[in-house]
């Protein structure tokens, strides 16, 4: 819509009060954020899977109903992950053209999951046991936007090991973006908005893949069909290297010293936006970690004995 900014707050799907960016048109307050990139639009989809449903309408600049915490949180997130690609890389929206970051709540009905379509990111309600609303995962919203980003550089086919190492880099940059805003970081991935009911838990860890039954090293990848090929059970290879990276740590007896978390994005940002093509496998993307490492901290540098150490642990060469 075209109209004025204006100041909007309202409470996450955790009952937590944000703030926001909102247009005013006419009588009416949308969901609308003009002051980044072409703009951050969030769409009611109504429990309906027509695409994208409407621009999210309010009559005021107070979102704290019930129905409202999803799209506040897509909302506030999607400005936060965008803010995040900005300030760290210096990429303008998924495009690096600025372009309009679409997401959509209340997909379906009871809907326990998320997904980027190509077009926008669309979050489920969950079923209020398994999932809550999936937007309210910072981490989650990381993960749908960066396949965004995959998909325009890369463009990692989305299968068997292109699309483990798609899957890591979305969990990865999920991580990163709650440790650069400091939303209570861990190596877990949606621990926000899975079991509410149950503290702690969450359907993938980087830290300890196989704690959620995935692989962490690649003698125990999965070579079945189911996944598109174990897009979200190999991943657990590339994650736990990337942790390993960051933190540091000695696993199956190959220590890595760890280079912390900035450096290791900076890294992966390089490798996927430079060197990794739709095809690369795992061998192939430790060949481009360290070449974006050599790029960015030298050839004979910690940084880039550090990306061997990591695909040393996790038996990639
Ligand atoms: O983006 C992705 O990789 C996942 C997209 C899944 C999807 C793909 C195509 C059509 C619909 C849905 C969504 C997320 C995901 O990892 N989903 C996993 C785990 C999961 C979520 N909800 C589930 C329900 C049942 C089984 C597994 C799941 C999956 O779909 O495997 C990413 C972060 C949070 C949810
Ligand atoms: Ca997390
Ligand atoms: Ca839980
Ligand atoms: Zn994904």
């Amino acid at each position: 819509v075209v109209g004025t900014t204006v100041n909007g707050t309202g409470t996450g799907v955790l009952g937590d009060t944000k703030s926001f960016k909102m247009v005013k048109s006419g009588a009416y307050y949308y969901l609308q954020d003009d002051t980044r990139g072409k703009g951050v639009h969030t769409f009611d989809a109504k429990n309906r899977t027509s695409l994208p449903g409407t621009l999210w309408r309010s009559t005021d600049t107070l979102l704290d109903a019930a129905y409202d915490r999803a799209a506040v949180d897509a909302h506030a997130y999607a400005s936060q992950v965008y803010d995040y690609y900005k300030d760290v890389f210096g990429r303008n929206s998924f495009d690096n053209n600025g372009a309009i970051l679409k997401s959509v709540v209340h997909y379906g009905r009871n809907y326990n999951n998320a997904f980027w379509d190509g077009t926008q990111m669309v979050y489920g309600d969950g079923d209020g046991t398994t999932f809550t609303s999936l937007s309210g995962g910072l981490d989650v919203i990381a993960h749908e936007l960066t396949h965004a980003v995959t998909e325009r550089t890369s463009n990692l086919i989305y299968r068997n090991e292109s699309g483990a190492l798609n899957e890591s880099i979305s969990d990865i940059f999920g991580t990163l973006l709650e440790f650069h805003t400091n939303n209570n970081p861990d190596y877990l991935i949606g621990e926000d908005i899975y079991t509410p009911n149950t503290p702690g838990d969450a359907f993938r860890s980087m830290s300890d893949p196989t704690a959620y039954g995935d692989p962490d090293h690649y003698s125990k990848r999965f070579t079945g069909t189911g996944d598109n090929g174990g897009v979200h059970i190999n991943s657990g290879i590339i994650n736990k290297a990337a942790y390993l990276l960051a933190v540091g740590g000695t696993h199956y007896n190959v220590s890595v010293t760890g280079i912390g978390n900035e450096k290791m994005g900076q890294i992966f940002y390089r490798a996927n936006t430079t060197y990794f093509t739709a095809s690369t496998t795992f061998s192939q993307a430790r060949a481009g970690l360290v070449q974006a490492a050599a790029d960015l901290f030298g050839a004979n540098s910690q940084e880039v004995n550090s990306v061997k150490q990591a695909f040393n642990a996790v038996g990639v060469q």
